[in-house]
Order: structure tokens, then sequence, then C-alpha cells
């Protein structure tokens, strides 16, 4: 096990390069599952959930090589095996296998999802999806049993507009016979992603991005070559730590309209924001103001920035609070920001923050974003070093994070714990 050293209190200054997007990545990956021959994904991000997904898929028979940024997966061998345990274990995105083999073999059985639960996490959406197109489900003993005679085209409308459940009925439904549309669908950059590569697979589908998608069932899917879109998280917490170190850096390779709503509310606070075609330039000053930050559906503010979004907001000037309307309790980094002199405190789905000033602590990661508030807020301490623990969590979700930080100009290391 490894921790994160932070010796805080340096302005962040420069370029960082934004890499793939990890739940585009990890949606993709089990897609290939799908075709018949090769596929081959560019601008793979390098984290521990795609290293795990690769070794998902080798398990089940498929010829995955990965090297640097592209990944090319032969699913022609791929086996229809039962995975009630092992690597689906460890990341929450394994449920769509479940999506992607009954798509193929239309049979599955898959173990429950693991990643990181800050809270319960349910997957009814995607069985009541799943059961829609003709599956029956049963739930054994923590393993998820999916079996169809024919999947066949329906209409289902989501209770909760969830990115999983989205994905995974687009994936089982590409080869399903018929049409199937679902209503209330997720509309996050990353649903389109996993859109196009299927439909450059052969796949006729209409409507991502909005809350209508209609899929038409086609008998056979090809593999093809895709290029991941960029990482809008990585890329929201790296805005966000180049103003709360009050620093100026340029984040590139990004798709700037996926970060509006960050954008706005930086702004909203005395951020300095530049933006380009594929770059934001975030200037840091002195002193912010407090803005109040709703994390929501997309295009509203993303949740997984609400933790990041944090600790910059123990940086503005009198009470900021900041409520999540997507999870009911995501607040596992308050505890934690608290110990580093943060005066925040939890009111049922919101954070009620103060300014702040922070000191050097030993503090944990209990999940992939509260990582990422815990670095941030070490970036900022003046004197000390910040230990973080829990470094596996945040490695599920920053590609290069201590190199991309050093470069930048961050005193930020890792250690044996
Ligand atoms: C691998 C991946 O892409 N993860 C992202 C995905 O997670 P994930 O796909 O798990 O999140 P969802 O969009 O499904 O969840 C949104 C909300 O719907 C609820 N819900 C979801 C499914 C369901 O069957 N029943 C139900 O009640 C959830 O508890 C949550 O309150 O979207 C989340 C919301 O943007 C992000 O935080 C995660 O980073
Ligand atoms: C919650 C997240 O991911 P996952 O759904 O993969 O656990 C995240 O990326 O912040």
């Amino acid at each position: 096990m490894e921790k994160l050293m932070i010796s805080g209190g340096r302005p962040l200054h420069g370029a960082v390069s934004i890499s793939g997007a990890k739940n585009s990545a990890i949606a993709l990956i089990p897609a290939a599952i799908l075709a018949e021959s090769e596929v081959v994904l560019d601008n793979l991000p390098l984290l521990s959930d795609v290293a795990v997904y690769a070794e998902i898929l080798e398990e089940l028979g498929a010829k995955v090589s990965w090297k640097e940024s592209q990944m090319k997966i032969d699913p022609s061998d791929i086996k229809s095996i039962p995975m009630p345990n092992g690597p689906v274990k460890k990341l929450r995105a394994s449920y769509y296998m479940m999506g992607a083999m009954l798509g193929r073999f239309k049979e599955a059985v898959i173990g429950l999802p693991g990643g990181c639960n800050f809270e319960p996490r349910p997957i009814d959406q995607h069985i009541k999806g799943f059961e829609a197109l003709g599956a029956t489900v049963t739930n054994e003993h923590g393993a998820i049993h999916l079996h169809a005679k024919e999947l066949k085209g329906a209409k289902i409308y989501l209770d909760v507009s969830s990115v999983g459940a989205t994905i995974n009925i687009m994936l089982a439904a590409a080869k399903a016979k018929g049409s199937t549309i679902i209503e209330n669908a997720a509309k996050e950059p990353e649903i389109i992603d996993v859109a196009t590569l299927l439909n450059s697979m052969g796949a006729v589908i209409k409507g991502a991005g909005t809350e209508t998608i209609r899929i038409e069932g086609v008998s056979e899917l090809r593999g093809c070559r895709h290029s991941i879109i960029p990482d809008r998280i990585q890329a929201g917490t790296y805005m966000i730590a180049a103003a709360a170190t009050r620093g100026d850096v340029l984040i590139d390779n990004i798709i700037p309209k996926h970060l509006e709503a960050l954008t706005a509310k930086l702004i909203e606070m005395g951020v300095q924001i530049e933006e380009l075609d594929e770059s934001i330039r975030v200037i840091g000053r002195p002193n912010y103001g407090h803005v109040d930050v709703k994390a929501l559906i997309y295009p509203g503010f993303a949740t997984d920035l609400q933790s990041p979004m944090t600790s910059l907001l123990t940086q503005a000037e009198g009470v900021s609070v900041l409520s999540d309307f997507v999870y009911s309790n995501r607040f596992k980094h308050v505890p934690e920001l608290v110990r580093m002199g943060a005066k925040i405190r939890v009111e049922g789905r919101s954070a009620i923050i103060e300014r702040s000033r922070l000191n050097a602590a030993k503090v944990k990661a209990t999940d992939l974003r509260a990582g990422a508030a815990l670095v941030i807020a070490g970036l900022t301490v003046e004197e000390g070093v910040t230990e973080v623990t829990g470094v596996e969590f945040i490695d599920r979700g920053y590609d290069h994070l201590v190199t991309n930080l050093r470069l930048l100009g961050a005193d930020v290391w890792r250690e044996k714990e």
C-alpha cells in the first residue's frame, strides 16, 4: 500500500494534458464484447479500473493488448463464463458486463459490483431494463443471474436518469430484436461516447445525449476503431486545484462545453477563466466570493466534482452551501477535511462550508473523489506535509496524478505505507 505525501503552499503553474475519460473507457471496453472482430480504443486512460476491465475480458477468453493509450480487444473467442466473484467485485462499472454478456450470449452471471461505495448504489433500473427486454433476472448469493430466450426491444422509462442503466440497456438492446426506446435517459457525454462506438460497430442508436434514446436492434456488430472523449472530471479537478492554489494552469485536450457548469461557478466565485477551443486556462485570485453549488445530473454541476469543490470552497469568503441532488450522502471527505481544520458541517444532503485555514494532517481517502478533495486541500496547506492514505481509490480515476502535479510545480510524492 502507498500513501500520497503533499508539501503544499505552492501555486500550480503550467499546462496539463487530460487523458481519456474513465467513465467512458470502462463502458467501451465491455461494449467490445458485442463485436465479432477487433475493437481498437485510442486515448485510453492509465487507470486501475481499466486494468481490472482488461483482466475481466482476458478471463473470458478475449485477446487484449494494451500499449500506452491504445487498447486492442479481439473478442472473437470470448466464452460465456459465470463471474460471480473475482475482478468484477473490484469495480463499480462491472455492471456493464451484465448488458454486454446478455447482448452477446443471452445469459450472464455477474457478481454485484464493487468500487466506491460512499452510499448504497442500487441497480434496480438496470434490472428493470433487462427484464423489459425479456430477460429473467435473479440475485443468487450476491451474483446477478440473467437469462433470455430472446431479447426483444421495449419501451423503458427510467425512474431516475441513471448513467449506468442507460448504457447497460443500450448494450443489451443493440442486438435485441426490434426497437427499444429509453425514456428519461441520462444525458452525460459518456453516453454519447458509448453510442458513437456502438454505431461505429454497426448498431443503430439515435438520440444519445437527449432524454429519449432509440435503438434499432441489429443481428451483428463488427470491430472498429474509436477515440475516447477527454475526462471532464479529471479536467475539472485540475481546474479546481489551480483555483485553490491561486495558480495559473492551462487544462488542455478537453471539451470545454462538458465543463460549463463548473466554469460558470468558478467565474461566479471570482476565478479568472479563459476558454479556448480545446483547453481552459484557470487563473487564481487571492480572494474568492462564497457560492452555492447544486450537484445535479448533466448538464448540471457534476456530483463527481462535488468533493473536490468542497476543498476549494474552504478558501472562499463567508459561507458556501454545496448540495448533492444525485447522491444524498456523498460526504465521506468532510470528516477528513475537518481534521485538516476545515469548518464544514453536513446538514441533510448539503455541506455548509466556511472559510477556513487548513493545516497538514494524516487523512484517509475512502473513495475516489474524496481522495481528490484531500489532495487539493493538501496542496493549499502552507506548512507541513499532508499524508493521504487510500491511494488505491485515487488510482481508479486519475491518470499520472503525481507526475502531472509535479510538472505543475507541486511538491507531491508517493511513499510506502
Ligand atoms: C462508472 C460510472 O460511469 N460512474 C458514474 C455513474 O455512476 P452510476 O451509473 O452508478 O450512477 P447513476 O447515474 O446510475 O446514479 C444516479 C442516481 O440514481 C440512483 N440509481 C441508479 C441506478 C439505479 O438502478 N437505481 C437508482 O436509484 C443512484 O443511487 C444515484 O442516486 O454516474 C454517476 C452520476 O453521475 C457518477 O457519480 C459515477 O462516476
Ligand atoms: C463514483 C465514481 O465512479 P464509480 O461509479 O466508478 O465508482 C466516480 O468516478 O467519481
